[in-house]
């Protein structure tokens, strides 16, 4: 076979990046022939059975699966409707390798969630074409879920990130009785930072920020992001007010040994930052929007306070603010 060398030119667009392909198999042989096939143009994982591609899925996170319908134990139909429910993969192409060409299997494999399909015997070039046609949708779509929610300046969530985590973190924070924590960050008078120092430092300076923000995302559910501005949030699911008010000093700090000169401040001759935390405790019955608006009084409240500091609210069953610290 000819095919398989990567370098030919195809009916699609990759822009130089490459994919990761979880191809599922029985066959050996079909395992090693995809392997032969893609390996210079992709990152190729191969599972023989369903139950192990679960698992090589969840480490892989492929951007194409190729899936052999006929396979002993879970056959491929049942393997896509199990992966279609597993968070993140219904973007994620499924093509089906088929042993049939019959009318119900194709039907089936498009019922399954299957955006394609070709039969065994294949013709290699055909294969390699399909899955960099659907490679490249997939590219797009990635590259256009990207833009639209991630903030453009420093590559953290942007805001319409931040507000759709905020909604589904919430409701889980309900229906599993936890607390769910928000901080809100401003940077302390950044307006003469910028006319001091210029626009593009300040730029600069937000993006050192964001950053620290995003190192400092050490749970799963933590979500850092730019709301607006110079003004960040920072979700913690799970997280209670001892908690939020512990991260929050250690951002502060944080942002204080970046040691980011600025001499028109009076905090002090750094930048620094204020942060207002709020926390939604488990038995709180307060709506969603609660948390943004007293984190905001808190912000605030750290503002007035002198800056450079945290202020924190928890919110409990009692209704409204019962703690202020
Ligand atoms: N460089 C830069 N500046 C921004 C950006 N977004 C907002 N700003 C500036 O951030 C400044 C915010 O200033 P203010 O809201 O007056 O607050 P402040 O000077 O930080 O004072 P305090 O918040 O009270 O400590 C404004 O000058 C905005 O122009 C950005 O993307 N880049």
């Amino acid at each position: 076979m000819s095919i398989g060398s990567g370098g030919e030119p195809g009916p699609y667009n990759l822009g130089g990046r490459r994919g990761r392909l979880l191809v599922v198999d029985d066959e050996p042989i079909f395992v090693r022939l995809i392997h032969q096939l893609f390996s210079a143009e992709h990152e190729v994982f191969m599972a023989t059975n369903g139950e192990e591609a679960l698992k090589i899925y969840e480490r892989s996170a492929p951007d194409l699966i190729l899936l052999d319908v006929m396979m002993p134990g879970m056959d491929g139909l049942e393997l896509c409707r199990l992966l279609k429910q597993l968070p993140d993969a219904r973007e994620i192409p499924v093509i089906f390798v088929t042993g049939y060409e019959s009318l119900d299997e194709e039907t089936a494999c498009w019922n399954a969630g299957g955006v394609d399909f070709v039969n065994k015997p294949f013709n290699p070039l055909t294969l390699r074409n399909r899955v960099n046609v659907h490679l490249a949708l997939k590219f797009q779509a990635d590259r256009l879920r990207e833009m639209a929610f991630v903030d453009g300046l420093t590559g953290i969530a942007n805001r319409r990130q931040f507000e759709e985590r905020l909604d589904l973190e919430y409701r889980r924070s309900r229906r599993n009785q936890t607390p769910l924590a928000l901080l809100m960050i401003d940077v302390d008078f950044f307006k003469p930072y910028n006319d001091r120092y210029g626009h593009q430092a300040g730029d600069d300076c937000l993006r050192k920020i964001a950053a620290l923000l995003r190192e400092n995302m050490s749970r799963p559910g933590d979500l850092a992001a730019r709301y607006g501005g110079e003004e960040f949030a920072f979700l913690l699911p799970e997280t209670d007010a001892a908690g939020a008010r512990v991260i929050a000093e250690r951002l502060v700090e944080t942002v204080r040994q970046l040691n980011l000169e600025h001499l028109d401040s009076s905090v002090a001759p750094m930048v620094t930052i204020s942060i207002g935390a709020s926390v939604l405790n488990s038995d709180s019955s307060e709506p969603c929007g609660a948390l943004i608006t007293l984190a905001d009084a808190q912000l605030y409240r750290a503002k007035k306070q002198g800056r450079g500091r945290v202020s924190c609210a928890l919110m409990s069953a009692q209704r409204g603010e019962t703690a202020r610290s």
